[in-house]
């Protein structure tokens, strides 16, 4: 098997995968800290022949983790923000500093769709662009929707967007505090995504496939108006592509990637910017 770790400010995903059949065998997560106790909180070693990790967490809980994993799994393979990778080049001053998730998203993005926009619903959201040839430009942060509710301290900390409200009822205006704070941070997600995208989409002149992971991925992808596709696992895309370990992953397949629809003419993109800005 093959443990894959994404490890968020958040949370730590983890998934088994069949290194024989590359299918997936189970997968959870566990809130990020110092120490987890394989076979309660991630699957047991024993099974484990390979590793592949992603982390934006403090240094201390990678080495940790890593020093864990490597008493009882040789291959410990960790992913590295590069100035070049897989065709893509990495457009910060220094490529090092680009969060590894980012980085990895973007490699997966453009292995599957040639250019796109890869955005990260996180603890942070994150909005990172590579073009048709592998230009990767850099790209946006902004606080998740957590870390916004959790910035207002209007005693609505503890409610949480519902993840299957529908994205008509979530733009409302709200009619009572914690309504208000909920759409409003849902607005606030959904419109930055939407004009960013227009916006970079008509300096670089090219409508780019647009793709969205993380925690909120799913209510946020309600709310866009542009075609797009969500992918749970495009963090582990990045890992499966960089370090290649089953057949499927070499013939450069991976897992779960969904079908990306193709992006709207860059003459619409540029009607509905033009048009919001009479507004
Ligand atoms: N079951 C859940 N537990 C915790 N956070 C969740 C859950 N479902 C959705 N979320 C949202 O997803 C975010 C965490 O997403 P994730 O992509 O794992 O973040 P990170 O990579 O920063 O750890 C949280 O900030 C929260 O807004
Ligand atoms: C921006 C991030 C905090 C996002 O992390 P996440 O929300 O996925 O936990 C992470 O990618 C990071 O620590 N980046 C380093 C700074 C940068 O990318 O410029
Ligand atoms: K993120």
């Amino acid at each position: 098997m093959i443990l894959d770790l994404d490890i968020g400010n958040t949370l730590t995903k983890w998934r088994l995968k069949d290194a024989d059949s590359s299918e997936i065998r189970s997968r959870g997560a566990v809130w990020t800290r110092e120490e987890w106790r394989p076979g309660s909180d991630i699957p047991d070693l024993d099974i484990v022949e390979a590793v592949r990790i992603s982390s934006v967490a403090r240094r201390a809980v990678l080495e940790e983790t890593v020093a864990l994993l490597q008493r009882q799994v040789g291959n410990v393979h960790v992913a590295r923000s590069t100035p070049e990778a897989l065709g893509v080049a990495n457009g910060y001053e220094e490529p090092e500093r680009l969060g590894v998730d980012r980085w990895l998203g973007a490699l997966a993005g453009y292995q599957l769709a040639g250019g796109c926009c890869a955005v990260d619903c996180g603890s942070a959201i994150t909005i990172d662009f590579v073009l048709p040839g592998g230009r990767h430009l850099g790209g946006y942060i902004l606080p998740g929707l957590r870390l916004m509710k959790e910035s207002l301290k209007l005693g609505t900390r503890n409610v949480a967007i519902d993840p299957d409200s529908e994205a008509e009822e979530l733009l409302a205006p709200g009619r009572r505090t914690v309504e208000a704070v909920n759409h409003g941070i849902y607005m606030a997600a959904v419109s930055a995504i939407n004009r960013v995208y227009a916006e970079v989409c008509d300096m670089e002149g090219v409508a780019l496939p647009l793709l969205l992971t993380g925690g909120d991925a799913r209510v946020v992808s309600r709310g866009l108006q542009v075609p797009h596709a969500v992918w749970p696992d495009m963090v582990y895309g990045g890992l499966e592509a960089c370090f290649p370990l089953t057949a499927a992953e070499r013939a450069g397949r991976m897992s779960g990637a969904p079908r990306v629809p193709p992006p709207v003419s860059l003459e619409k993109i540029r009607a509905g910017l033009a048009f919001s800005m009479l507004l």
